[in-house]
Formats: structure tokens, sequence, C-alpha cells
């Protein structure tokens, strides 16, 4: 069956057709059957070049060859036990060594669960109920961040998601990133604040930068006025670099949440940190939180193996520094108006003239533009995430030759 054919069908049995709404494209989405190195190809008979890569878990590259051996390894001895395995330990090993904030860590099966537990951890640990959360910062599907939240929810225009308790929301606050003034007048205004959640690189409105010293304000203020600082490094964690980006930035939150690259490509979350604070998580402690697949074999492996050829190709970040560097230079001699920003393996070309230093001004983006463009790079067999508020990535597998075609590609579809 056809593209089109698929999702007539799909649409009849699943809510827009889709199993998460970034994917509803229009006037329908291609459906892939399978994915090798930089490229995934269509049940239509396409290759493209995938600048998605899973909405950034694929650092290596489609079914790369040691995550699939540690996968087909552990397969033959099973996938699910419902009690622990030494694997747990392997990955746990990893995620504590590599983050200056993590002593102890517990594994979920998504980003969003790790967020939510994070939240749950930090308003039972200081007593208080609000949280700081930044516009346009999206943190997983669950009720406390469903405000202003960008990825999908903004795409689709519902960043406030219907069907929340507003008795709940009004404990979530908002604030612009890369605004001090703003961060402290709300950590000011009340006692009530247990935590603010920052993805310390913005990665759901495209990348949004941290301005010189930003973070380390942000650590300031928030040890000042006695709030946890939980940074959200589903994007950043092994993205940025081994560290993630309080690594990259120098900056130690209270507690970390984690997802995507860990996996190695299987579904994944973590929340870790400081001691005293992971003491308090059942059954050591008294914030309940569990899951039936939490920490399951096959995840730990892949992701143990994921992390441990990063760890062993410690190059690996420079070269993909170098890729976006260069197709951001042809970006720029394509004087097409718009913004080009990167840090490290992620970029995104922003339809408007300045790079956005916040929510409000990445929507000031030019989406019908952006949209006009997607459509070129995909006839040109480049997949980037359909939106201007998604992330673009590249991953181990892209080699100079690909970036060079990414980056010819870029220029031609923004100077046509
Ligand atoms: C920064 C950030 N936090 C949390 C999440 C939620 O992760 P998941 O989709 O695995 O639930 C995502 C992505 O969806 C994310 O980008
Ligand atoms: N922006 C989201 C993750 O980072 C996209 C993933 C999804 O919602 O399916």
């Amino acid at each position: 069956m056809k593209s089109s054919e698929l999702f007539e069908e799909a649409k009849t049995m699943m809510p827009g057709g889709v199993s998460s709404p970034v994917r509803a494209i229009r006037p329908y989405p291609f459906y892939t059957a399978g994915g090798h190195g930089p490229f995934i190809k269509t049940v239509d008979g396409c290759e493209l070049i995938d600048c998605c890569l899973g909405y950034g878990p694929l650092i290596l590259g489609h079914a790369h060859e040691t995550v699939r051996r540690a996968i087909e390894e552990q397969v033959t001895e099973g996938w699910l036990y419902g009690t622990p395995c030494p694997q747990e330990l392997d990955l746990a090993r990893r995620v504590i060594d590599d983050h200056p904030s993590i002593d102890m860590v517990r594994f979920v099966s998504s980003g969003s669960e790790a967020t939510m537990a994070a939240i749950r951890l930090a308003r039972a640990a200081t007593g208080r109920q609000d949280v700081i959360k930044i516009e346009g910062g999206f943190h997983g599907a669950h009720d406390a961040v469903l405000v202003k939240a960008g990825s999908g929810a903004t795409t689709m225009g519902v960043p406030d998601s219907a069907g929340i308790v507003a008795d709940l929301v009004k404990h979530t606050r908002q604030v612009a990133y890369n605004d001090l003034e703003a961060l402290e007048s709300v950590l000011s205004s009340s006692e009530d604040i247990a935590a603010l959640i920052i993805e310390p690189v913005m990665g759901n409105v495209g990348p949004v930068l941290p301005e010189e010293g930003y973070l380390q304000e942000v650590r300031r203020l928030t040890e000042e006025h006695d709030v946890l600082l939980i940074f959200d490094e589903v994007i950043t964690g092994y993205r940025l670099g081994i560290g993630g980006a309080q690594k990259y930035f120098g900056v130690t939150p209270d507690l970390t949440t984690l997802g995507k690259i860990i996996g190695g490509g299987l579904p994944v979350g973590a929340f870790g940190g400081r001691k005293d604070l992971m003491e308090q998580v059942a059954p050591q402690g008294p914030v309940y939180q569990a899951g039936t697949f939490s920490g399951n074999p096959l995840t730990m492996a892949a992701g143990a193996a994921a992390l441990t050829w990063l760890h062993d190709h410690p190059e690996t970040y420079r070269t993909l520094d170098e890729g976006t560097r260069a197709i951001g230079d042809t970006c720029e001699d394509a004087h097409a108006g718009g913004s080009f920003v990167r840090i490290g393996s992620i970029f995104k070309y922003f339809f408007r003239p300045e790079a956005p230093r916040n929510y409000a001004e990445a929507k000031e983006s030019d989406t019908a533009r952006f949209a006009t463009f997607w459509e070129k790079m995909l006839a040109h067999g480049v997949f980037l995430p359909p939106s201007q508020f998604e992330t673009e990535f590249i991953s181990a597998a892209h080699t100079d030759e690909i970036i060079e075609h990414i980056a010819d590609h870029y220029s031609t579809c923004l100077s046509e």
C-alpha cells in the first residue's frame, strides 16, 4: 500500500491518523519502510536523508550496528522481566558518571514520565506547590507542563491543551527564556515555588540558545531563592556532548531529566539528581513513581551500547559540530533573509531576520515560508521535521558527503 492509502485507513482508526501529532503532515505523511545510517526509505520507494532522526534519539543514525547487535543479543534472553536486571546498572553507572548533577537515577519509559516525576519530587522535597516553566518550553504531554508548550502543541495551535484542571495549572508559572528580570520577579513574588524546569537550550520552538551567562544566573537566582533547578536534558543529554548541557555550560542543576539518546533509540526516560533528593523516591521514600516497562533489559542494553560507543568515539562531537557549521555557512551565502541557529549537532533555519531569543520571537517566524521550504527540501530528498518549531539534527552516520548534500539542498531551496 502507498502512504496516501495507509493514511486514509489510519484516519479511520487513530485520531488524526497518527500516534503523535507532530507526524500528521498535510496532505498525508509518508510512511517509513526502513532506516539505515543517515537515510530513511519510504513505502513509496523514496530514499531520504534524515535530519529528524526520530526527533533526536538517533545520534548514531538508523540501525547502528553496535546498538543493533546489543538489541539482538538481549532479545535472545528475553525483553521484559518485571524484576531488576544487571543491564540497569550498566546504564545507571554511565549516566551517573557522566553527569555532575546525578548521584542517583530512576529509569522510566519516556521523557514525559521523567519530567512529571521530577516535578512531583521537587514539590515533595520542598513542600511547595508552584513550578516555573519557560514559555515555549516542552517537557512532554502531561498536565503540569502543557501551558504555553512548544513542539506540536504550538505547531497545531494548542499550546494550552484542553482538558487540564485549572486548579492544577494555576500552579505553573511562566517566564520568557533569556529574561532574568522576569525570572527574578516571579521568584520574588511567592514563597510557594518548588522548582524551575528549563530546557537549557530550548529545543521545541526550534533551537533557541542561552545568552552568555544566562544559565549561570538562572542557577544563582534559584539558589538564592532556595528553589530547585530542574534541567530538562531530554534533547540536550548526550547531544551537546557527554554530560549534556550541564557540562557544556558548566552549570549544575539539582535534578536532571533525560530521554531520547540514553535509550539508543528505544523508548526511555530517566530522572536523577542529588542523593538527598532521589532518596525520597519510592520505595526508599514517599514520592511514588512506578512503571511496568521501566528499566527493561532491551532499552537498557541498547542505551548502554549507544553511550559506550559515544565514549569510545569522543571525536564524534567535534565532527558533528563541524557538520552543522558547514550547513550554516551555506545558508548565510544564500542570503534568504532568515537566521541560522546551531549548537553542536542541533540546527535550524528560522524565517525571521534575527535568531530568536525566546518563544515570542520564535513565533514571529514566517511559518508559510517554512512550509514551502520544507516541501522543497523533501522534493530534493531531505527530510526535516515538518515544523518551524522543531529542531533539526545530524548524526554520526551523516558523512561529509551527506553534509555537503544537505548544505547544497539548503542553499538551492533557500535561493529558489
Ligand atoms: C525537552 C523535552 N522534554 C521532554 C520531552 C518528552 O519526551 P517523550 O516524548 O519521550 O515523552 C521531549 C520530547 O518529546 C522534549 O523534547
Ligand atoms: N518535539 C518533540 C520531542 O522533542 C517531538 C516528539 C513528538 O511529540 O512526537
